[in-house]
């Protein structure tokens, strides 16, 4: 088996790279490209590494053809294309807890350098000038600070600041009254929490509606004298409402480490009174590198290598356990979807998955999303697990499952039924010895087979004789049958009415040879099938 590569695009602790290889994968470190420069190598990679720097866009993706994986060692993924992603099939994970600590200790930090304009001091000192009258501060004891985003790094943030005596309030559309009473502090709206915060720190993710949460208006509607902290990300704020306030003194400082552009070389906040920042430093200590890098790199290597699935923001997750469990009945269910897909076409408009038995006790989200693959990947051949779930649901189909935890002939059953506008289409397999998928039933016919390679798929009337002339066709027309499985259609079982074939054959038959097929007595139906 080739080894998985991986591009690690952005200066990462070496230990992820030596997870990498630990883990069986080929890796190259290779940071700093431009855009352009990505988009030509990409397309050799089955992972990519990133921290904030790679934007990994649409165009980016279009190239990345071999791609399944994107790993940020870090939390906010703003610089990844995830609906772009998603639709190439790729898996995007992050990192949520490695760096969150650090993040909230910047924060701390930023506050009380805002609080004693630590930054000017210390350049004037060491200008020689000990500018001691200068320098006037604000204690941060009693003084209310406000939380814009009570997550995880908002939640570090708000016990650090108790423990300095702040009174802490958050405004969090998501956090809940227990949660708020559990991090001690007040949840309020923003309008109160503009009124009434002294310090205001975001940690929120930049998102559609997190976007320029911190606007004029808003800034404007804050409490005059307010010092503001940003160590979540620069399009949060209006940066040039904020230079205007800090300039007419409405806001008394503020501390950025984010800007809406980064790097951020040249900013017209860099001139304005009280001001200070660190270049995206959030994130930067030994502690946390470390951290975020181990874990990425592990999940990465997890889903390369094994198809687990941790901290994954557009697919469910699958642990690294439950992924070997799951793998046959993927198999099964991509190859039950492709045999409805190649059987009744895109025409589907509803399907079910059905598990009786052992696969009852299994996450099917998995398996679903297996199904929808095997069957859409007969229509278009750039589906995977990641994107079937999402294309099934723009197409409009409606997908369902049920579980039966009561075996029936079968120790473990997986059934797909599918419904296009005029017929039903039902098929059922289930696993063999050695987890071997097994097509167990179609066209309401107990038929055991294999799904590979080439096959034919026949319904004929049962009648005397049909077997030798369709081997005769065949063997005339030089193609060979591997396997020959021959079940009668339920319920008239015991003769007359249909028989069902699936031949496996051992190269595709031409179009002239189904036609002969097609041309033979009593044959109702004849598909070449191919897995
Ligand atoms: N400066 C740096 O180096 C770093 C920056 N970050 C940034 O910090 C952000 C927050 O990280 P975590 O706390 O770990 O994320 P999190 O997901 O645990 O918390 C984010 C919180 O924001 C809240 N939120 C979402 N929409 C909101 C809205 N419209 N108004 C108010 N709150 C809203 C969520 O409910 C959630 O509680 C990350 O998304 C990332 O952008 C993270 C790490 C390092
Ligand atoms: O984890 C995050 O969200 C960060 O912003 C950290 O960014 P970085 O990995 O230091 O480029």
């Amino acid at each position: 088996m080739t080894k998985p590569k991986v591009l690690i695009s952005d200066k990462m602790d070496p230990n992820a790279a030596r997870i990498f290889e630990e883990r069986g994968c080929e890796v190259d470190v290779i940071t700093g490209e431009t855009p352009e420069e990505l988009k030509a190598r990409i397309g050799e990679y089955d992972g990519l590494a990133i921290r904030s720097s790679t934007k990994v866009t649409k165009d980016i993706l279009d190239a990345a053809d071999n791609l399944k994986v994107i790993g940020r060692a870090g939390i906010g993924v703003d610089n990844v294309d995830i609906p772009a992603a998603s639709a190439k099939g790729v898996v995007v994970m992050n990192t949520p807890f490695g760096n969150s600590i650090t993040t909230a200790e910047h924060a701390i930090s930023m506050l009380l350098a805002l609080a004693r304009q630590i930054p000017e001091a210390n350049a004037r000192t060491k200008a020689g000038e000990w500018p001691k009258k200068d320098f006037m501060g604000v204690e941060v004891t009693g003084k209310t600070l406000g939380l814009i985003g009570a997550g995880n790094i908002g939640a570090i943030v708000a016990s650090r600041a108790r423990g300095l005596k702040m009174k802490v309030m958050a405004y969090d559309p998501f956090l809940t009254p227990e949660r708020a009473l559990e991090m001690g502090v007040e949840k309020v709206d923003l309008g109160t929490l503009l009124e009434r915060a002294d310090f205001i720190t975001l940690h929120t993710p930049l998102t559609d509606e997190t976007r320029n949460i911190l606007s004029r208006e808003r800034i404007e509607a804050a409490k005059p004298g307010v010092r503001i902290v940003n160590c979540a990300r620069g399009g949060l704020i209006d940066e040039a409402a904020l230079k205007d306030a800090l300039e007419s003194g409405h806001v008394a400082g503020a501390a950025l480490d984010v800007f809406l552009e980064e790097p951020a070389k040249e900013n017209p906040l860099f001139d304005a009174p009280n001001f200070i920042c660190t270049p995206h430093l959030g994130a930067s200590t030994t502690e946390a590198q470390v951290n975020v890098a181990l874990q990425v790199a592990e999940q990465m290597a997890d889903y390369l290598v094994d198809g687990g699935v941790t901290n994954a923001l557009n697919v469910p997750s699958l642990s690294a356990e439950e992924a070997p469990r799951l793998k046959p009945y993927i198999t099964l269910g991509e190859k039950l979807g492709s045999l409805v897909g190649q059987l009744e076409g895109p025409d589907v408009q509803s399907l079910s998955v059905e598990v009786e038995g052992a696969a009852a006790e299994l996450n099917l989200k998995p398996i679903v999303a297996a199904v929808l693959a095997g069957m859409m990947r007969s229509w278009s051949d750039t589906i995977n697990m990641v994107n079937a779930p999402i294309l099934a649901k723009e197409r409009g189909l409606k997908v369902s499952e049920t579980r039966t935890a009561k075996e029936g002939d079968y120790h473990t059953l997986l059934r797909v039924v599918a419904n296009t506008p005029d017929r039903r289409r039902e098929v059922a397999g289930s696993l063999f010895g050695n987890n071997q998928a097994r097509l167990v039933e179609i066209a309401g016919t107990r038929i055991e087979t294999e799904l590979e390679g080439h096959m034919l798929y026949i319904v004929n009337e049962d009648a005397p004789g049909f077997i030798g002339r369709l081997g005769l066709t065949l063997g005339d027309a030089g193609v060979n049958i591997g396997n020959f499985h021959l079940g009668r259609r339920l319920p008239d079982k015991h003769k007359g009415g249909d028989a069902v074939l699936m031949l496996t054959l051992d190269q595709q038959p031409s179009d002239a040879v189904q036609d002969a097929v097609c041309a033979l007595e009593g044959v109702r139906k004849v598909r070449s099938l191919s897995f």
